[in-house]
């Protein structure tokens, strides 16, 4: 069965409920997001009138009196929903992240109606939530899962055809109210309060196929939804996701970002979310509106905002793209309406930075120059907002006065750029390269990307204009290259957060349209690039609302002296996985697993983030100690363990720092100064790292007194004054703290895991090639390698011979002496690994045994006084056989070898030390070699 929209779709704007009428098509019976059944009692048909009071709705329950809000009505403890509200949409927005990577947000979708749905997805739904397993552990989200056998997580989730009446009324709404897909699949996140996360992923799975259409609603507290590019860990878009909202992820998002709902202590109420899907499982009909068509749930594009997927160059690239528009828009605009340059001057910080500027405007005005004579015709006049508006009027005005004062040269080969800088310390926002050729269709197709904002698009059209700005983005990849001076700014590592950041620019310059921000990684701050010098100036000079972020002074200026240059040091990016610190909790009883107290503290401490737990081993016993070894990416949570220990329950352990190992030096470049490359894979150009100034630091006049290349400050580059290197070493300190942590973790699982050596590599010894050779000659070294640690070749021998005489007969014949045979590797191992137990048990427990346990013995065993070297070579031969079952022919590791050789001498001791259980070796032993050694058995 399925739902059918009908014409409905186009009559929208009418105010009737949505209508929806059912058909079927083929004999699903249960499964997708309407049945029959619930359809029946649900959905009002056709323009219906609605009871004022619907019947059955139970007392107390808040009559759905108001229009616009939901209408329901009880049966049976379920809710029905009889109609949902039409959505407000006046306030939607949709997003282009990227090509074809499109997002619409619509705040107030079902504002007026988000109670009552909380309500009955928390009486009626919440209880069947479940944890869900990914990658073998359970999640702290709670879901519930309606639809089809789905992979979330790379685990599966059994079909869920019992569909909840408001969920198959949701997504039949959604279709109606938003010409989306008639979902058939819903998953449902609880978020019981902000310590609950979705942590970062791609509603990517194989049964959703390309380029899905999510619609994500919200309901109850709101909590922050953010999207990054794949790859890379800086926020590209952020969204509050209010009460009754809905967000639309369409086109290739889910190919491109990834998403993420991350915790927020700050937020103590439920937030539970539906994403509707659409996935294929062959029960699905084919023909659900899914098609290829240009999806009419993305709204008109707002391109003010835009994030890049790329690297810096197409991230400037795009820059050029839009500042080659924009200045075609400026001089069609100028041109048409005659506009007189005014003689306001933009505010600016320092004369220097204002010459920088107005040096700037006046190549941009040059080429302005150029292209207005290149483009005869004049194209459709611009659409720029009031405030662009001013911005250009300004920049015309600068670009015009320096114009006849400054003579820079205007053009530059891209690949001469490089060699630029060095000639010029200060020419970084100076370098330009350009070529001549204007591209009309660029124009055409930014102008419209410019206007999109406020003029509603045609679908097909938008995408035929999409394609039509990827070429001429590509056109322009050769072709203009205009360099504008990032603007730089600085605040302490303790304020730095992108997303506040974020929330800075935007309160703090609404009108100035950053391309992209870059984070500094060896200065605390970020760059903030912008596309045209009226917006770069704008940046620094604007009087800022706020000049805090965190409590921390936020300060702006141009980037130092030296230019940046692809790859640039200070535009290194962090390592793609933050630093893993580790530190060790003191006390923790064996009988808890470092797994279940770090399933314990995801579960119980969600403000607390680990990325792993594992016991430590002692190296000297080779047995699980008290301590754990945690490990967590969060610094946040690193000092919180330190200083106020981990709860286990009622139990407190105290955390400790992992030894700390040296600090580590970054390693300086000799061309450049900048950190974490040598001068061998430099193609900087030279900078002195004493003024500065770009020549190498030999041919330094000294007299300019000291200027740092990397932060301006008055010290020279390599001074371990130097804030910069002084970030530099802590990141390589901690990186190299970090390799050995994971070194030694790998060497503690290997342990257990993975046989890396085999006793004779280990020893040195000619050994045996197998386990079981070296069981095999045992029997003639055993008792040596056990009292004789020397286990010399001639007492081997000597011993050999005794021990012989002392074996029952059988066991000589199954083990032939060998008596100048070498120590094998095992019996070494078991000689070295024993002795210490050797020497415990003789200073402490031997007195012991002999003055009580041998009496008794003896008693038990009516008079017999102890027990032979037979006795003994029988038990270490049983416990050898009894302990490692290990497949004949594979060779041990040292670490199994030592094992066996502790666990068969703790046998070995227990038994003997151990009188009731001698009977029992004995009696085994009768059994399967019919020798008593002439004792009598109890
Ligand atoms: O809770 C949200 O807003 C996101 C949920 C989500 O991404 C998912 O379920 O895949
Ligand atoms: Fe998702």
């Amino acid at each position: 069965m399925e739902v059918e929209i009908n014409s409905k779709r186009c009559s929208r704007d009418t105010d009737s409920p949505p209508t929806v009428s059912t058909k079927k098509v083929n004999n699903r019976d249960s499964a997708g997001p309407v049945r029959r059944s619930e359809q029946q009692t649900m959905l009002s048909p056709s323009n219906a009138p609605l009871p004022e009071t619907p019947p059955g709705t139970s007392k107390g329950e808040r009559p759905p009196s108001k229009r616009g809000s939901l209408e329901i009505r009880k049966s049976e403890g379920v809710t029905t929903i009889i109609r949902l509200p039409k959505p407000d949409k006046s306030d939607s927005k949709s997003y282009n992240l990227s090509n074809n990577c499109n997002i619409s947000y619509h705040s107030s979708a079902l504002t007026k109606c988000d109670n009552q749905i909380l309500k009955i997805l928390v009486d009626e739904i919440q209880a069947k939530a479940f944890h869900h397993h990914t990658n073998g552990r359970p999640e702290a989200r709670k879901i519930v899962w309606f639809g089809p056998e789905y992979t979330y997580g790379g685990t599966k989730i059994s079909a869920n055809d019992n569909w909840h009446p408001l969920v198959t009324s949701l997504a039949t709404w959604l279709s109606v109210e938003y010409q989306l897909p008639v979902f058939n699949s819903c998953l449902i996140n609880f978020y019981k309060d902000g310590s609950i996360n979705i942590p970062w992923h791609s509603d990517d799975e194989v049964e959703l196929g390309p380029n899905p259409t999510i619609a994500s609603i919200s309901i109850g507290a709101a909590r922050d939804f953010h999207m990054r590019p794949k790859g890379s860990t800086n926020i590209a878009w952020s969204q509050r996701l209010a009460s009754g909202s809905l967000l639309i992820m369409s086109g290739a998002t889910q190919s491109h970002f990834q998403h993420a709902v991350l915790k927020d202590p700050k937020v103590k109420d439920l937030r539970v979310n539906l994403t509707f899907r659409l996935t294929r499982d062959g029960r699905i009909p084919e023909d659900l509106p899914v098609s290829d068509q240009a999806n009419p749930c993305v709204l008109p594009v707002d391109s003010s905002i835009t994030c890049d997927l790329d690297d810096e160059d197409s991230v400037r690239r795009r820059a050029e793209l839009e500042a080659e528009n924009l200045r075609r828009i400026r001089s069609r605009s100028n041109s048409s309406t005659g506009r007189k340059p005014s003689s306001q001057q933009p505010i600016t910080q320092s004369s220097e930075q204002a010459t920088q500027i107005t040096k700037l405007d006046a190549q941009e005005n040059n080429k302005q120059s150029t292209q207005r004579s290149d483009s005869a015709k004049p194209q459709q006049p611009a659409t720029l907002s009031s405030n662009k508006q001013t911005n250009d009027t300004q920049q015309h005005t600068n670009t015009q006065q320096a114009h006849s004062a400054t003579q820079q040269p205007s053009t530059k080969p891209k690949h001469q750029s490089s060699d630029t800088h060095t000639q010029k310390p200060n020419s970084y926002s100076l370098l330009q390269a350009t070529n001549q050729q204007a591209n009309t269709q660029s124009q055409q197709s930014s102008t419209h990307s410019q206007q999109s904002g406020t003029h509603t698009q045609q679908p097909d059209q938008a995408s035929q204009q999409s394609a039509q700005a990827q070429q001429s983005s590509a056109r322009n990849q050769q072709s203009k290259l205009t360099k504008i001076s990032p603007v730089v700014f600085e605040m302490p590592v303790e304020a730095k957060n992108p997303i506040k950041f974020e929330s800075f620019l935007k309160t703090n310059f609404p009108n100035i349209r950053i391309m992209s921000v870059k984070e500094l990684y060896h200065s605390s701050g970020y760059l903030v690039f912008t596309n045209s010098p009226s917006d770069m100036n704008n940046l620094l000079t604007t009087t800022l609302k706020t000049n805090e972020i965190n409590g921390h002074t936020v300060t702006r200026r141009l980037p130092s002296n030296r230019p940046l240059h692809q790859g640039d040091d200070r535009l290194r990016k962090p390592l793609k996985s933050p630093q893993v610190r580790s530190f060790i909790v003191k006390g923790v009883p064996l009988a808890v697993e470092a797994e279940e107290l770090l399933e314990y503290l995801d579960e119980n401490q969600a403000h607390l983030q680990f990325d792993g737990a594992t016991r430590i081993i002692s190296k000297a016993s080779g047995q699980p100690t008290h301590l754990i070894r945690m490990f967590t990416k969060s610094r946040a949570t690193y000092d919180t363990c330190l200083e106020n220990g981990i709860r286990l329950g009622a139990l407190k352990f105290r955390c400790e720092e992992s030894h700390n190992l040296p600090p580590v030096k970054e390693i300086q470049c000799q061309r450049c100064q900048g950190l974490g490359h040598s001068e061998s894979r430099c193609n900087a150009g030279f900078v002195c790292n004493k003024c500065a100034g770009a020549h190498f630091s030999g041919d330094c006049p000294k007299d300019t007194g000291f200027r740092c290349a990397n932060c301006g400050g008055e010290h020279p580059a390599y001074s371990f004054k130097c804030q910069v290197v002084q970030h530099a070493n802590e990141r390589a300190t901690e990186n190299e703290h970090h390799r050995v942590q994971t070194l030694k973790l790998k060497l503690a699982q290997s342990r257990y895991l993975e046989p890396t050596q085999s006793l004779v590599e280990t020893f040195g010894l000619p050994g045996p090639a197998s386990y079981a050779e070296a069981v095999s000659q045992v029997p003639t070294l055993g008792p040596i390698a056990y009292k004789n640690k020397a286990s010399k070749a001639s007492d081997a021998a000597a011993a050999a011979a005794t021990v012989q005489s002392a074996m029952p007969p059988t066991a000589v014949a199954a083990a032939p002496v060998q008596p100048a045979l070498p120590i094998t590797a095992a019996a070494a191992a078991a000689a070295q690994s024993t002795a210490p137990l050797d020497e415990a048990a003789t200073k402490t427990k031997m007195p012991a045994m002999t003055n009580t346990d041998i009496a008794a013995t003896s008693s038990a065993e009516n008079g017999e006084r102890g027990f032979t070297q037979g006795d003994v070579l029988e038990v270490v031969l049983g416990a050898l056989n009894r302990i490692m079952e290990i497949e004949p022919g594979r060779l041990l590791t040292a670490w199994e070898a030592s094992q066996l050789a502790i666990r068969v001498v703790t046998e070995v001791l227990t038994t003997f030390m151990n009188p009731r259980r001698v009977p029992a070796v004995r009696a085994g032993e009768a059994k399967a070699t019919s020798v008593s050694g002439g004792r009598s058995e109890l």
